[in-house]
This record gives C-alpha cells, sequence and structure tokens, in this order.
C-alpha cells in the first residue's frame, strides 16, 4: 500500500468526506550527455532560458539520490512507470527529456492518466511540495490544445505574479517542440493597452484575468482546460475565491475543471467540491504532507527585538546557497532588508508593497543568484521553484488574518527548499509565550517535532546546521570521486 489516502480516484461523493482534514538546457547537444554528468539533472522554475540559477551543488546532491528515492514506495517520488508508458506524444516526451526528467513522480503518473483520460474529467490533486504538480497539470494543457486555433484553450489561475511568470517558464520549456505554440500571461501591466490576449495557454492572476475578460481582451469561449494552482489558497481568500468563480461561470460549461495543491484544509473544500464538481481526486493524510528532506529546527530568542540579532548572527556563521527569510509584514522586509544590506549581505525584499516591474527584477536577482538571500511576506510563500535554496528562516511564525497559527502556510513555506528530493533546513523563530505556542499547534498538524538550536552554543548551533547541509553536499563529493550511486 502506497501513501496516497484511499484509491487513487475516486468519484463523485461529497468532497469534505473525501479529503482528510490537514492534520537549460534544451538543446539536443545538452540533452544527449552521459548519465554521468549530471550538473544539469532538472530543471527548476528559474533555469535557462528564464535567467537561471548556475549554481551546482544542489543539483548534484539531488542526482544521487533520486535513483533511490524514485525506487522506494513509501517516497513521494516513486514511480513504477516511465513517462513513454503514460502515453504523452512524442513532441513533449522530448520536451521532458530536454528538461531532464528521467521519471515520473507518484503525482504525475498517477495523475496523468486521469488528466488525460476522454471525455475529459475534473480532477482534484494532492502531493506533497515540490513533487512535480506543476509537470502534471502542463502535460494535460498541452496535451489538449489545438495548435491550428489561435485562440486561448486552456487558462492557468495562480496566487502570485511570480508563480505565474514561473508557471509560463515551465510551459514554454516544456512545450518548447510543439511547433506554434503560444504561451500568454494575464498578470498586471503584460498586455499592451487595447491588445488582445494571444496564446493557447494563458497563465495568470485571478485578478487581471476578470479584468482581461470583462473588458473583452480575453476570449474565454474556447478554453477546455481551467486550472487552479494553489487551489486552497485561491478558493479561500474572498476576493480571489470571487473572481476565480466569476471566470469559472465565463468558460464554457463542459470545461475541465482542474486543482492541485499540496494542502486542502477542511474549510475550502466546499469551494473545492464546487469550482470542480465530480472529480477524481488523489489526496493525502495530513500526516502524509510533510517532506522527509526538510530539516525542521527552531531557536529560541529573548524577546522580538533579539530576533534580528540573531538573524544576523547566523548569517555571519552560515554560508548558504540561497535562502529565504519569510516575515509576516511589508514593514517588517523592508526594515530587515535595509539592515542586512547595511551589514554587506546580498539581500533582496519581495512583498506586495513592491511595484510589479519592480518585483519582476527582484525575483529574477534571486533566481540568477545575484541576490543570495530573498527576504519575502507570504506573496511567495507558495509554488516558487528554486532548487538552490536549502533554508528556509520562518523569522515571524505564520499567522493567519485572525492572528491564529497558520499550519497550510508553514507547510508551503519551508516547502520552498527540498524540492524534489532535495534536502533543506527550515528554522523557526520562536521569541514568546504566543510565538511558541502558535509553532507548536502548527507541527502537531504535521506530525513532526522540531529540534531546537541552543542559541547558547552558536559553535553548536554552526556545527549542526552545516551538518545538515553537508548532508546534501557529501553525496555530490562522493559523486565527483565516482563514487555513490549514479544510474537515472
Ligand atoms: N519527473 C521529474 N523528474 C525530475 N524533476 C522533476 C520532475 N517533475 C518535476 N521536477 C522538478 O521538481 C521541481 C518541483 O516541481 P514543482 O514546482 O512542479 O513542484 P510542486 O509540486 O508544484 O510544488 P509546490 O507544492 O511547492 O507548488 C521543479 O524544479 C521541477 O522541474
Amino acid at each position: 500500500m502506497d501513501t496516497d489516502s484511499g484509491p487513487a480516484a475516486e468519484q463523485g461523493g461529497s468532497l469534505a468526506d473525501r479529503i482528510s482534514k490537514p492534520a537549460n538546457s534544451d538543446t539536443p547537444n545538452d540533452s544527449s550527455k552521459t548519465t554521468g554528468d549530471l550538473t544539469d539533472a532538472q530543471v527548476d522554475g528559474s533555469s535557462e532560458p528564464r535567467g537561471g540559477s548556475k549554481l551546482e551543488e544542489p543539483e548534484y546532491d539531488v542526482a544521487v539520490k533520486l535513483s533511490d528515492m524514485q525506487a522506494d514506495p513509501n517516497n513521494p517520488l516513486y514511480s513504477v512507470k516511465s513517462f513513454e508508458e503514460l502515453g504523452l506524444p512524442p513532441p513533449l516526451l522530448k520536451g521532458i527529456s530536454a528538461m531532464n526528467f528521467r521519471r515520473p513522480s507518484k503525482i504525475q503518473e498517477r495523475a496523468l492518466p486521469l488528466l488525460l483520460g476522454n471525455p475529459p474529467k475534473n480532477f482534484i490533486g494532492q502531493s506533497q511540495s515540490g513533487t512535480g504538480k506543476t509537470a502534471a497539470f502542463t502535460l494535460n494543457m498541452l496535451g489538449r490544445v489545438d495548435l491550428s486555433l489561435k485562440q486561448p484553450q486552456a487558462l492557468v489561475l495562480a496566487p502570485s505574479r511570480e508563480l505565474a511568470r514561473q508557471i509560463i517558464g515551465v510551459v514554454q520549456t516544456m512545450g518548447q517542440f510543439m511547433e506554434g505554440l503560444e504561451v500568454a500571461a494575464a498578470i498586471p501591466d503584460s498586455s499592451k493597452r487595447g491588445q488582445k490576449v494571444q496564446g493557447q495557454i494563458v497563465v495568470g492572476t485571478p485578478g487581471t484575468v476578470t479584468d482581461l475578460g470583462r473588458r473583452r481582451y480575453l476570449d474565454m469561449s474556447k478554453i477546455k482546460v481551467i486550472v487552479l494552482d494553489e487551489a486552497d489558497n485561491m478558493l479561500d481568500q474572498q476576493g480571489m475565491g470571487d473572481q476565480c468563480f466569476r471566470v469559472r461561470s465565463q468558460l464554457p460549461r463542459d470545461v475541465q475543471s482542474v486543482l492541485f495543491s499540496a494542502t486542502f484544509p477542511q474549510d475550502v473544500l466546499h469551494f473545492a467540491d464546487k469550482f470542480s464538481p465530480q472529480a477524481n481526486m488523489i489526496t493525502l493524510k495530513a500526516q502524509e504532507l510533510t517532506v522527509e528532506g526538510i530539516r525542521q529546527l527552531y531557536l529560541d530568542c529573548d524577546n522580538e527585538g533579539q530576533k534580528y540579532d540573531v538573524l544576523v548572527k547566523f548569517y555571519g556563521l552560515m554560508t548558504i546557497a540561497s535562502s529565504i527569510i519569510f516575515v509576516r509584514t511589508r514593514a517588517t522586509a523592508f526594515e530587515i532588508e535595509r539592515r542586512m544590506i547595511a551589514e554587506g549581505h546580498q539581500v533582496a525584499q519581495l512583498s506586495g508593497g513592491l511595484e510589479g516591474k519592480d518585483r519582476d527584477a527582484v525575483i529574477d536577482r534571486f533566481r540568477s543568484g545575484q541576490a543570495k538571500v530573498l527576504i519575502a511576506t507570504n506573496v511567495l510563500a507558495r509554488g516558487i521553484d528554486v532548487q538552490s535554496v536549502t533554508m528556509v528562516i520562518n523569522y515571524d511564525i505564520p499567522t493567519d488574518q485572525f492572528n491564529k497559527p497558520d499550519p497550510e502556510t508553514y507547510l508551503h513555506r519551508i516547502g520552498r527548499t527540498g524540492r524534489f528530493g532535495r534536502t533543506g533546513v527550515a528554522i523557526s523563530f520562536v521569541h514568546n509565550k504566543e510565538s511558541w505556542s502558535a509553532l507548536m499547534e502548527i507541527v502537531k498538524i504535521w506530525n513532526v517535532t522540531p529540534q531546537r538550536l541552543d542559541t547558547s552554543d552558536w559553535d553548536e548551533v554552526e556545527t549542526q546546521v552545516k551538518k545538515i547541509i553537508k548532508n546534501s553536499t557529501t553525496a555530490a563529493a562522493q559523486l565527483r570521486a565516482g563514487e555513490g550511486d549514479m544510474e537515472m
């Protein structure tokens, strides 16, 4: 029995009954490299041709371990079939191969036959962070569009412009051998004034898509597939939920509605069911959602003010490929940025307070490795895929709009590291009884016990964190020395 709860697919019935509560290189030369040359194994949301990260260390790491993980039935990356056996058309197999995907993950292997079946059926899919949900819904869209028709046929809605841009990159890379494929963005400032959105696949944020639809710049009459990425987040938020339903109401009746997320809390299930009725489903139990490769730690600070000193001390000690510091407010993001820059760190800050183009510049700097530290609010908690991220810091424990602990956001934030079999650390800062209780409430839901880092002994903190991060490089060293498992 593998880790998915219940049968992989079910049909009909109440959704709430069925989902458990949350307790490049693309040149022919490159793709024909030998399996021993694994420096370019896999392509992340930041890779070429979108100005990607060239950091090699984490890529070695996953290459060494991936074959073992994909052979372990309890691992979310486990698969029994190859992409070829999933019946994908040749140009898509070529695209997958150019991305260095050797085998599907569990969610890909299970979701694809359900997604691609005819007549198309709605689908709700849940799988741990970083396990390849984007490829699953992208392959379905690419498999369904008619390239001779120059009208929008598939629409993806995502909660942030950064995620929408990232998805566009994945669709373009995966669909690079499909002649005539056009992918369009529907995010603020993406379309020229007065011009219709052109492209068989459109990826956008709900506000802009609603707006373009209202002004008749986006023709939705031929849309066959609608995807909500981070679906629980999209349907949960008052504003976005309304917008998603408004968009849905403008689509043809027989549209295939596809929802994906790592989390589906109980209170949004009703909306998921409404948005995607009678869906085939793949779900997980709460205790199955944590990613093994992400080591969860916490750090005690004396008070709010000391958090900053601890942060700076921490960065003074460690050299980390890339990391993200999550904070609650824009003001804290700006303040930490200002102070860390003054200390000589290469940091960038991204919050909703910045203009779209500035946000693009920040995320691009981070993806390219120019900025090693990204300070972010929850706008970036979900979906962002940068494989070089080896550490996530919860500077503020995530809370919702009512100041209650937010377990889903915690899971998504820490999921920015440990992508597709990589390892990483997630460190949460607590500074009083309230933040401590909030963290404990959160980790209990996910059935994990984070380890405490003792800040009275900084040598020990350094040793511990370095050991975890080094684990991911030991295998790399073995690989370079010709040892280790290189079969993929
Ligand atoms: N079959 C595969 N083989 C190798 N790498 C893969 C495969 N599928 C996806 N990946 C890579 O794994 C990484 C994570 O994929 P993706 O961003 O789709 O995860 P996700 O499940 O959507 O995560 P999240 O829940 O955080 O949104 C990406 O860098 C992607 O390129």
